[in-house]
C-alpha cells in the first residue's frame, strides 16, 4: 500500500516490536548494562525479532529526578543495539514534553530507524510536530496513544486520525495499565482501522495486569493490528508485557505468521534476558489492581515507593490512583493519595 511503511512483507502476517529493552527498563528502574543490551538485542536478532525497542523507559530524554537516572546513557545503548543487530530495527519512543525533538535526531544518527511517539490517548495532536520531523529524517513512524482503556473507540479513532494526517504510519492501541480485554481490544482496533486503514496501519501494545495479554493480542491481530509488541519474558511495567515467545508459539498454532522461531525465542527469552530482569514480573495484588482499576503500568515502582515510604497499602495507593484517573506525568501524585492515606488511617 502506498505511503505505508515496508514493516512486514507477504511472508508476515504481523510485525513483533520486542520492547524488553524500553518498557522493561521501567522494571530494571532504568539500570541496563551495555553488555545486558548487546546481549539481548543479539538474541532476539538471532530470533528473527523484526524490530527492537531500546530508550529509557519514559523515552527520549526521561532520564531524570522525576523517572529515574539511566545506568548507562540510552543514546549509547541505542548505538550498541544499532551497531549489533544484523537484521532487525531499532526502534526509539518518545513523549513530547519528557524528550526534544533533537533527541530524535540524535537517535537517528546513532542509528535508530523507527521512531514511536507517545502520547495520552486523548493529546494526540501534542504529536504533530515530532511525526512530522520523523518523517523528514527518514524515520518509519508508529503512535502511541496510551491509556487506550479510557476512552471509547470513536474518540481513539479521532485520535488516530490526527497522528496519521501529521505523518504517522502506524497507530497502536496501547493498553498501559492492562486494562482492555478480548472485545475491548478489537473494537478499539477495529476503529482505527476503519479510520485509518489503508493510509496507515494499526497496532497493539499490551500489558499482562490482568493475565490476558496474549488473548488480547491475538483479538488485536484478528481485528486487523498489523504490528504488535511485547516483550521477551513479559520483561516490562506493572505485570509485564504480552510474552512475546508465548504470543509466537500461540501464533503458529493459529497460522499467524511472525518470521520468528518459536524455540531460538524461547531460549532468548530464559537464557538471556531472564538474567538480566532483577526480578521475575508478576502478576501479583498490585498488578492486578492496576489492571482493575486502570492504573499506568509504569507507576507500579513508583506507587512501590511511597507505600513503603508512608506506610501505607500499595495495592489501596494503586486503586486509589485509578479512581484520580492519573495519566503519565502525575506519578507526584502517589504522594498526596499516599499521605491521604495515612490520614484515612488515623481519622
Ligand atoms: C512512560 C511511557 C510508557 O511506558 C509507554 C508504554 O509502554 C505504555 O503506555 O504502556
Ligand atoms: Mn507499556
Amino acid at each position: 500500500m502506498t505511503g505505508l511503511p515496508n514493516t512486514y512483507s507477504d511472508a508476515l502476517d504481523v510485525r513483533i516490536t520486542d520492547t524488553s529493552l524500553r518498557d522493561g527498563s521501567h522494571h530494571k528502574r532504568h539500570q541496563f548494562t551495555a553488555t545486558e543490551v548487546r546481549d539481548i538485542v543479539t538474541a532476539l536478532d538471532g530470533a528473527g525479532v523484526p524490530v527492537i525497542e531500546v530508550t529509557h523507559g519514559d523515552g527520549l530524554g526521561g532520564s531524570s529526578f522525576n523517572y529515574g537516572f539511566s545506568r548507562t546513557p540510552e543514546q549509547e545503548l541505542i548505538t550498541i543495539a544499532a551497531e549489533t543487530a544484523r537484521n532487525a530495527k531499532i526502534a526509539v519512543l518518545m513523549l513530547p514534553g519528557v524528550g526534544v525533538t533533537d533527541d530524535i535526531v540524535i537517535a537517528r544518527d546513532n542509528g535508530a530507524s523507527v521512531c514511536r511517539i507517545a502520547t495520552h490517548c486523548t493529546e494526540a495532536d501534542v504529536s504533530e510536530q515530532h511525526f512530522g520531523l520523523a518523517r523528514e529524517l527518514g524515520l518509519e513512524t508508529v503512535g502511541f496513544l496510551m491509556m487506550a482503556h479510557s476512552q471509547p473507540p470513536e474518540s481513539l479513532a479521532k485520535q488516530a486520525r490526527i497522528m496519521v494526517d501529521a505523518g504517522c504510519q502506524c497507530v497502536y492501541v496501547v493498553d498501559s495499565a492492562g486494562a482492555l480485554v478480548l472485545e475491548q481490544v478489537a473494537e478499539r482496533v477495529s476503529a482505527l482501522v476503519a479510520e485509518v486503514g489503508g493510509e496507515a496501519q494499526v497496532g497493539f501494545h499490551g500489558h499482562e495486569n490482568l493475565g490476558v495479554a496474549v488473548a488480547n493480542s491475538v483479538a488485536a491481530a484478528r481485528a486487523g493490528a498489523v504490528q504488535i509488541d511485547g516483550s521477551a519474558r513479559r520483561f516490562g511495567a506493572g505485570a509485564g508485557n504480552t510474552p512475546v515467545e508465548a504470543f509466537v508459539g500461540v501464533c503458529d498454532k493459529l497460522g499467524i505468521r511472525t518470521g520468528i522461531d518459536f524455540f531460538a525465542i524461547a531460549d532468548a527469552a530464559e537464557d538471556v534476558v531472564r538474567p538480566a530482569m532483577p526480578e521475575e514480573c508478576l502478576l501479583d495484588r498490585s498488578a492486578l489492581m492496576m489492571g482493575y482499576a486502570g492504573v499506568y503500568s509504569s507507576f507500579l515502582k513508583h506507587a512501590a515507593r511511597q507505600a513503603e515510604r508512608y506506610g501505607v497499602s500499595e495495592a489501596a495507593l494503586l486503586v486509589r490512583a485509578g479512581e484520580r484517573k492519573l495519566v503519565g506525568g502525575q506519578e507526584d501524585q502517589l504522594i498526596d493519595i499516599a499521605l491521604e492515606l495515612q490520614r484515612d488511617r488515623h481519622e
